[in-house]
């Protein structure tokens, strides 16, 4: 794998080899690969800040939750970290990949479950695995192998030939999940992957997920679902009015809040609304007293 810019440098530097810097830990203990990177990520929607210089340092293997309330600036970085939406200042490496540079090579590199699907609606649900495999350039006899599993998995089988158009809220993600996947992307990039899902397909998906980190994969996910993210990252990054207020692991986080006074048994939520100044406020509605 390549790698990308040191994340520990200055924050100032603009013109940066990505493939001839080592990686080094916060500690400098070890060279760790980091699969993505941002460095002073902006976007700006005409005077709104949506990302506000975000520097942001995943490593290889990693299970990263992203977290934010509505409208804090995840969605908008996910698209600029894959190459949906581009920056109105900074860089993002993935696998050590400018994606704005050479997206080609990047988009390789990835599979991306957007938060909107834009599927391909007249195809079936089998064809637009295949298909997404062809796209890949994976062997056409293990699309074929992978795509019969993948359906099976995920409970598309019964499913398989019929269109896109006329599959549920749940089914699109799966599908679009499994065309994500099929090429065992080196980063996988998931906006909000268990929105619209029942608790069965919950549980494959998260198994999945798991298998595929196990095998080597990065993923970075951005959910509301606190216990999920709790049950399944390795570190969490929280963003508020596109700013990264926090970052760690749920371990890091509760030490901070035990140490900022709150509860050293505190659960993710808990951090979240802490995290973000959530106080506990009437929230009663006056017309319905
Ligand atoms: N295309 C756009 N044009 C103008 N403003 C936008 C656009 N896309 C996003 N924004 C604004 O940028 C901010 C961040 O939006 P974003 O969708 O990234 O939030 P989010 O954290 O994903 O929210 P949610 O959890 O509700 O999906 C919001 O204020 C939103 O209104």
């Amino acid at each position: 794998m390549m790698t990308s810019p040191d994340p520990n440098a200055s924050a100032t530097t603009s013109s940066i080899d990505p493939y001839s810097q080592s990686m080094q830990n916060q500690n400098n203990t070890t060279n760790t690969p980091y699969a993505i990177v941002t460095r002073n990520l902006v976007r700006q929607f005409d005077q709104k800040w949506a990302v506000n210089n975000l520097n942001l340092s995943v490593r290889a293997g990693e299970f990263f939750g992203f977290l934010g309330p509505n409208g804090a600036g995840k969605s908008t970085t996910i698209k600029m970290m894959v190459g949906l939406l581009r920056p109105s200042s900074g860089n993002v490496w993935v696998g050590g990949v400018d994606v704005w540079q050479d997206p080609l090579r990047a988009r390789a590199l990835m599979g991306v479950l957007p938060e909107y699907l834009n599927l391909y609606e007249r195809l079936s649900g089998r064809e637009f695995i295949t298909f997404s495999g062809h796209m890949y350039g994976v062997a056409e006899k293990d699309i074929l192998t992978r795509t019969e599993e993948l359906l099976q998995v995920l409970d598309l089988i019964n499913d398989a030939d019929k269109l896109i158009v006329d599959y549920s809220v749940g089914m699109r993600k799966k599908a679009a999940l499994a065309a994500a996947i099929i090429h065992r992307p080196q980063v996988l990039f998931l906006d909000e992957p268990f929105e619209g899902i029942d608790p069965v397909s919950s549980r494959v998906i998260r198994d999945i997920l798991h298998d595929l980190t196990r095998s080597g994969t990065t993923i970075f996910f951005s959910s509301h679902i606190m216990e999920v993210v709790e049950r399944l990252c390795t570190r969490v990054g929280i963003i508020n009015q596109g700013v990264l207020v926090a970052e760690g692991t749920l371990q890091d986080l509760r030490e901070r809040a035990s140490g900022d006074g709150g509860d050293k048994d505190a659960t993710l939520e808990d951090i979240f609304l802490n995290v973000i100044g959530v106080r506990n406020e009437n929230h009663n509605l006056s017309w319905l007293d």
